[in-house]
Formats: structure tokens, sequence, C-alpha cells
């Protein structure tokens, strides 16, 4: 990441008919921290493309947790070098191909998690940035029936809800209990259970005022935390989903031979924890349930944030309030 500075020669190369510039808008941060450490740079160097990646002009970003724990330095030891671009999430249009990419060209649009494995050296160059480079194989052409902002919303967190019920061994017939149905991943465990999965029943706790959300994507019961405990419910459920950091209780809620998927926090049998795979041939599977509208992006109404408010976004993200998705559109 270079100092920005505006007396950088910009020098852009042309890629068939697309103009490329050698610097960039991007936020950064140098060291590990609260929010206060982003910084906005306008001469950040657009990131090479190597010969599996494409080169995403970035249309629209989405924010998840996992941005600011390791803003904050909770996975330093297998984090990329400082300084660091963040972002995860990306939908955008393809302005160069690496020499392998085979199934992609300029122009088409595109989504997906930039990083494979969410932890193990994540780019140092994010999709919080005007470019971002990232390998063929983690993404996937946008459904065609959503806008950059939507599809921006879904890859991470997509692609959590579909491992951990396929990890969970979930299936047609099941039911399934979703702490935190109103999240950014719980959103569309609820709806993937229901609608790919073929779920009984779908159960899933959110607060108040977030009731009428769940019963909007399908949850069959709705459980307002602030009024009773899904732990002391006599019904018992296939699959526990916990997306809250529950998973001491959550195992109170299991039948005999079920499973717990955990995202976050403690876990003990049955209850598993795992770490999200990005994996574009995911994405592409659940195109259709996207197109058809049977799976609906969840975007938070106080956004989409603009770029230049990042800062706020992550701010209200860190709140843990979030419905949906926190998106940031335009950049
Ligand atoms: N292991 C992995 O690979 C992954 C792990 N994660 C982790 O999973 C967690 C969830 O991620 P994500 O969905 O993006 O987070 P969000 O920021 O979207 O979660 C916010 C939501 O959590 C709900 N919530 C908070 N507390 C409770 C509660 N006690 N009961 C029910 N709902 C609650 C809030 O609803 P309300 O306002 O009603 O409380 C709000 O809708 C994070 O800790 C994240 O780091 C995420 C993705 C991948
Ligand atoms: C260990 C879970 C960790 O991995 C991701 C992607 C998060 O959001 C986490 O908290």
């Amino acid at each position: 990441v270079s100092a920005s500075s505006s007396s950088q020669t910009e020098t852009a190369s042309a890629v068939g008919s697309t103009v490329v510039p050698s610097k960039m808008k991007a936020w950064v941060y140098d060291e590990y921290g609260g929010a206060s450490v982003l910084r906005f740079d306008e001469g950040v160097s657009v990131p090479a493309v190597e010969e599996d990646q494409v080169l995403v002009k970035v249309a629209a970003a989405a924010l998840n947790p996992v941005d600011f724990k390791r803003r904050l330095g909770k996975f330093k030891a297998t984090d990329s070098p400082l300084p660091t671009v963040p972002g995860y999430d990306v939908a955008g249009v393809v302005v160069k191909v690496g020499n392998r990419v085979k199934g992609l060209k300029e122009g088409d649009e595109v989504y997906g998690n930039i990083n494979e494995k969410a932890l193990e050296d994540p780019k140092q160059f994010g999709s919080l940035a005007e470019y971002t480079s990232v390998e063929e194989k983690l993404i996937a052409l946008k459904p065609k029936n959503l806008d950059f902002a939507q599809a921006a919303g879904l890859p991470l967190a997509i692609e959590t809800a579909n491992e951990g019920l396929e990890k969970a061994g979930f299936s047609a017939g099941k039911s399934i209990l979703v702490l935190g149905g109103a999240g950014g991943v719980g959103s569309l465990v609820v709806q993937l259970a229901k609608q790919v999965f073929g779920a009984s029943k779908v159960a899933a706790t959110a607060s108040t005022g977030k009731i009428e959300l769940l019963k909007s994507l399908g949850v069959d019961l709705a459980i307002d935390y602030t009024k009773e405990n899904f732990e002391e419910l006599t019904e018992k459920f296939d699959v526990v989903y916990d997306t809250v950091g529950q998973g001491e209780k959550a195992v109170k809620a299991v039948k005999e031979g079920g499973s717990v998927v955990v995202l976050t926090g403690a876990v003990s049998p049955p209850g598993f924890r795992f770490v999200v795979t990005s994996d574009g041939a995911a994405l592409t599977k659940l195109n259709p349930f996207l197109e058809s509208g049977k799976i609906k992006p969840v975007i938070d109404p106080k956004g989409p944030f603009p770029f230049s408010k990042l800062v706020d976004a992550f701010s209200y993200l860190e709140t843990g309030r979030a419905t949906g998705k926190v998106v940031i559109y335009p950049i």
C-alpha cells in the first residue's frame, strides 16, 4: 500500500477495451485496533492479477464480523502482513483476467468471498477498495435478478449457512432451530434450511423487533428471546444452528443424536465448530434459488452505507444488532 500522493504519476494499463489505473481509493489500517484505525487512502496500488485470478472493479462490498475481529488482531497469528485493506465480500465487474482463467471474461458481473480460508492468510488487499483481485474458483456470475448491493451481501454469509447445514447432515424432513435468525448468516440459514434442504420445521430466535422479519423469511416458530428461553422449550430439534455464541445452551435444545453447528464461542459435543471456506461453485449451485426468489438477500435498512461512511458502517455492525447484511454501496 503506497502512501497516498497526488504527485504519483497515474499510469494506466489498457487491458482490452478497459483502462485500469495503477492507483486506487481504498480503506486501509496500518495497525490493529478499533474502527478509528481505518483511514481512507487515494493512492493505493491496484493489486496485481495472478494467472488464476481476475481483477474486479468493485461495485459493492459487504462487511462481516470477521472483518472487525481481524482488525482487532484476533487472528494476527495467521493474518497477512499489515497494512491491510479489509473486506471479504465483493460484487462487481471483471476488468482483467489472468492467463489461466477459463470461465470468466472482461465485462462479466460477478460476486464472491475473496478469501478461500477466512482466517488463514486472508488477502492483504481486500474488497473495500475500487479494485480487488480474486481467484476464479472463489467467485460466481452474479444472479441476474439481484443488483450489486444485494449480491455483495451474500457470499460469506450464504457460504457459511450452506456449509454448516451440509456439515450437520441436515436433510429433507428434519427440524432446525436457528439461534440468531435475523442476522447476516442466520437470515440465510432459515431460508436455505426450508427452500434448499427441505426442512420440516424451522424455528429461530431474535428480539421483539425482528420477529416479523423471521416470519417473512418462512420461519415456522419465531422465538422472542427477550420473552422466553429456547432451551426451556419441551420441543427439541434435529439440528441447532448457533450463530450467536450460545453453544453451551444450544446442546440442550437438540434431539438425541442430533447436531449442533457453532459459528463462534465455546463448543462441546454434539456441537462442532468450523470456519467457512469460500467456494464459487457453491454460489453457482445456489444461484437458481436466488434467481427464482426462493432465497432473498436481507440488507439492513440502515444501509447501504456509501464508501465514505465505512467507519459508521463498522460501528453499526459492531453493535451486534444488524438485520441481515451491512452493505457498502456505492463504492
Ligand atoms: N465460523 C465461521 O466460519 C463464521 C463465523 N461467523 C460468526 O458468527 C457470528 C454471526 O455472524 P453474522 O450473522 O454475520 O453476525 P451479525 O452481526 O449479522 O449478527 C447480528 C444479529 O445477531 C442477532 N443476535 C444477537 N444476539 C442474539 C441472541 N442472544 N439471540 C438471538 N439473536 C441474537 C441480532 O438480533 P437481535 O438484535 O434481535 O439480538 C442481529 O440480528 C459472528 O460472531 C461471526 O463472527 C460468521 C460467519 C462465518
Ligand atoms: C472462528 C470463527 C471465526 O471465523 C469467522 C469467519 C468468524 O466470523 C469468526 O468469528
